[in-house]
């Protein structure tokens, strides 16, 4: 039995001959929130796919809970509990973030039966709690469709706990978000690594500062550098190869 609940060995991903992640090894501890950086192209969201079984492994061996995920499907990874958020939020418009939540507390119901059928007491309890987790307990009967971007991505957030993952990726959650909103999902997170595993994928340096504990910066498709914040700012590599770049960009 390992003490890490994701380990990654050796991990090589080609398209076509062309190695989009190279001899990557990687592990996350329990209740650990990590932020994975790197310039464009790096192999953030290859890393991602491949831990959800979108991308299989050429070589190497993505294990989680001890268990070697080849071969499994998107849906049996999951399952087992992985959560996935992507960039864009993906909320049920239609529905309020009550029924939403509802919704997603319980994956075997369908959409008529969650909109319709009566929630059992411990749903609910759930419910209300996720809700006053995410924020949104003054908005939770109010169509999703009329909440701000940052509201949004909060629901997601919210939706994807309700489904009990222990491990949840999430991919660039303060795109386009205002600083305000940046702050309240960076709080989000926090509070949510008190009680997942977390692994984050973000471009926004001052996010990354707010949240990050450990960082691994990837570079063409391998690890460039793991770290505190303080030290992965100062390694002359990734200052080279990400943050003076970013920095330079910044001041243009
Ligand atoms: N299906 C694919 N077929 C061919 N090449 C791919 C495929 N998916 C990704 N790549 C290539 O692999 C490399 C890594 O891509 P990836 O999207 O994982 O990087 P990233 O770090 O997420 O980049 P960004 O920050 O721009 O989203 C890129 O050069 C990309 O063009």
């Amino acid at each position: 039995m390992s003490d890490k609940i994701l380990q990654i060995e050796n991990l090589t991903v080609s398209f076509d001959g062309f190695k989009a992640i190279k001899n990557l090894n990687f592990s996350l501890d329990p209740g650990e929130l990590r932020v994975v950086i790197g310039p464009n192209g790096a192999g953030k969201t290859t890393f991602l796919d491949t831990i959800t079984g979108k991308t299989q492994p050429t070589i190497g061996r993505v294990i989680f809970k001890d268990r070697d995920l080849r071969g499994l499907k998107e849906h049996q990874i999951a399952r087992m509990g992985i959560g996935r958020k992507f960039q864009t939020p993906r909320v049920y418009l239609n529905l309020t973030p009550r029924e939403g939540l509802e919704l997603s507390c319980n994956r075997r119901k369908n959409i008529i039966g969650a909109v319709f059928g009566k929630p059992t007491t411990a749903e609910r309890r759930t419910v209300s709690g996720l809700l006053d987790t995410i924020g949104l307990t003054n908005k939770a009967d109010i169509q999703a469709a009329l909440l701000s971007h940052g509201e949004k991505q909060r629901l997601e957030i919210g939706m994807l706990v309700a489904q009990s993952p222990d491990l949840l990726l999430v991919d660039e959650p303060v795109a386009g978000l205002t600083d305000e909103e940046t702050e309240k999902v960076g709080d989000l997170l926090m509070a949510l690594a008190e009680s997942h595993s977390i692994i984050v994928i973000e471009h926004d340096m001052e996010f990354v500062r707010q949240i990050a504990r450990q960082v691994t910066v990837l570079h063409e498709g391998t690890v460039l550098c793991e770290g505190t914040m303080d030290e992965v700012q100062t390694d002359p590599h990734v200052i080279e190869v990400y943050l003076g770049h970013q920095d330079e960009a910044e001041a243009a």
